[in-house]
C-alpha cells in the first residue's frame, strides 16, 4: 500500500497479509496525520532474506521509523531492529491460541542492546505505534506538531461530547 504523498518517512511491516485488519488501524492515523507511509508483509521466519534487505536499506531508503505487527512467535520487530538503527515500534497481534500474550512476550523480551517499542496488543497498539512515531518525526516538523496537537484537543472534545452526563438516561 502507497500513501500519495512522498518521500516516505515511515514503514508499517507486518507478519502476514492477516495482519492488516489490526495493522490498518495505525495506517488510518497515518493518513489522518498527513504522514507518507508505505506498508508491506515481510516475516522473519517466512521470507528472512526480504527481511535482511529491507532492514539494510531502511536508513538509505529514508524511513524515520519503522512499525512492526506480527504475531505468535512475532521475531519480526526484533528481528528487524537487530538489522537497523531506524527505530522499531512493535505491535502484538492479538493471536487465537494465546490471546497476543504470546506475540507480546515475543516482542517486548528483547535482549539489552537491541531496542524494540512495545505497544500495546491489537488494535490500541496499532494506533498508539502510529501516533508514538507521529510524535518523533513531529520534534523534526513544527506543523505535524500542530496536527498531532488538534488530533489531541479534537479527540478530548468528541470524548467529553459522549460523555456529557444529559446524554445518560
Ligand atoms: N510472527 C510472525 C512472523 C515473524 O515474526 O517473522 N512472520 C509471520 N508471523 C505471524 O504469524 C501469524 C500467523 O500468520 P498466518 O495467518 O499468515 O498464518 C501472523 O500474525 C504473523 O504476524
Amino acid at each position: 500500500m502507497k500513501c500519495p504523498i512522498v518521500p516516505v518517512k515511515i514503514s508499517i511491516v507486518m507478519g502476514s497479509k492477516n495482519d492488516w485488519k489490526t495493522m490498518k488501524f495505525a495506517a488510518e492515523i497515518l493518513i489522518k496525520l498527513g504522514i507518507s507511509f508505505d506498508a508491506e508483509i515481510i516475516s522473519a521466519h517466512r521470507t528472512p532474506d526480504k527481511l535482511f534487505s529491507f532492514a539494510e536499506q531502511a536508513i538509505i531508503n529514508g524511513y524515520k521509523v519503522i512499525i512492526a505487527g506480527a504475531g505468535g512467535a512475532a521475531h519480526l520487530p526484533g528481528m528487524l531492529a537487530s538489522k537497523t538503527i531506524v527505530p522499531v515500534l512493535g505491535v502484538p497481534m492479538q493471536s487465537t491460541a494465546l490471546n497476543g500474550i504470546d506475540s507480546l512476550y515475543s516482542i517486548v523480551q528483547m535482549p539489552s542492546g537491541i531496542p524494540v517499542g512495545t505497544l500495546a496488543i491489537g488494535k490500541s497498539g496499532a494506533i498508539n505505534a502510529a501516533l508514538f512515531a507521529a510524535q518523533i518525526l513531529a520534534l523534526h516538523d513544527s506543523h505535524l506538531s500542530v496536527r498531532l496537537n488538534q488530533l489531541r484537543k479534537q479527540q478530548t472534545e468528541d470524548l467529553l461530547i459522549e460523555t456529557d452526563p444529559r446524554k445518560l438516561t
